[in-house]
């Protein structure tokens, strides 16, 4: 799989269908990488270019040391879309990855044609929130918030059926310092002025069992696009393609074809 050279950080990413296809860029959340869309691949439609990057500090990419900076995870995504010559793509941010897709819109609008907003917010909590799980995960690495994350996650019927273990399994697999690089830059990042001023077609989607980012914050991010259509996904936590594939990977479908991106 293909990594990008830059000065300061060597980006890995997958780059998967026909190079001349309307392009999907897929941005994950913290703590893993690109292969969680793995599954919700096959799922969408055909003919895509599907883009999708590992950020700084998580999976193939380089790990510098914490913290990031939410600019820094922005300008890498910016980065990739030029060298690889894409413009007007369609963005799917989940989580963080929400958060780089909404401050990649603001500062290069002829990138993004659109954007899928899952499971994410204009903030993702306070910063006392975050400062907290950043000195648990500081004093006892990842395995100190992995059982709490799960929970937000995941359904609890999921996790009663023992499902999220390969889920806990990555995130403990991943790198302490680019989970705590990520999180600083959450910390810091409140894009309610920016991400108001947005004016491009959206769709904000939500899950009824998110403990990450409940559906009423979700809904907030949807109020604040004009013109943007919001999905709230039932049965399903902050992963719902995890839960609920072709559920998801319908919604992706129907709102490509409506701004006619396929
Ligand atoms: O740790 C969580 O609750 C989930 C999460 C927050 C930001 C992100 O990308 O994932």
């Amino acid at each position: 799989m293909p990594h990008l050279f830059l000065p300061d950080l060597r980006l890995h990413y997958h780059d998967d269908g026909p190079k001349d296809g309307p392009a999907l860029v897929l941005l994950h959340c913290l703590g893993l990488d690109g292969t969680i869309w793995d599954e919700v691949l096959p799922l969408l439609p055909k003919g895509l270019r599907l883009i999708r990057p590992d950020m700084r500090g998580h999976g193939g990419s380089d790990m510098p040391p914490p913290p990031y900076a939410m600019g820094a995870l922005i300008r890498d995504v910016e980065r990739l879309l030029d060298h690889l010559g894409l413009r007007e793509a369609v963005v799917l941010g989940l989580s963080i990855g929400g958060l780089v897709a909404q401050g990649l819109a603001v500062k290069r609008l002829d990138l993004v044609r659109g954007l899928i907003l899952s499971n994410t917010a204009h903030r993702l909590g306070a910063p006392s929130l975050w400062e907290g799980r950043i000195a648990a995960v500081e004093q006892g690495g990842l395995a100190a918030i992995a059982e709490s994350t799960m929970e937000r996650w995941f359904s609890r019927p999921f996790r009663a059926e023992m499902r999220h273990k390969p889920w806990q399994d990555r995130l403990l697999a991943g790198s302490v310092e680019g989970w705590l690089g990520a999180a600083q830059a959450i910390a810091h990042t409140d894009f309610y002025d920016t991400t108001s001023g947005l004016r491009l077609p959206t769709m904000v989607i939500a899950a009824s069992e998110d403990g990450s980012t409940p559906p009423d914050l979700v809904r907030d991010l949807a109020d604040l696009i004009p013109g943007s259509r919001f999905h709230l996904m039932r049965r399903a936590g902050h992963l719902p393609f995890v839960e609920q594939p072709a559920g998801y990977a319908a919604l992706i479908d129907a709102f490509l074809t409506d701004i006619g991106h396929i």
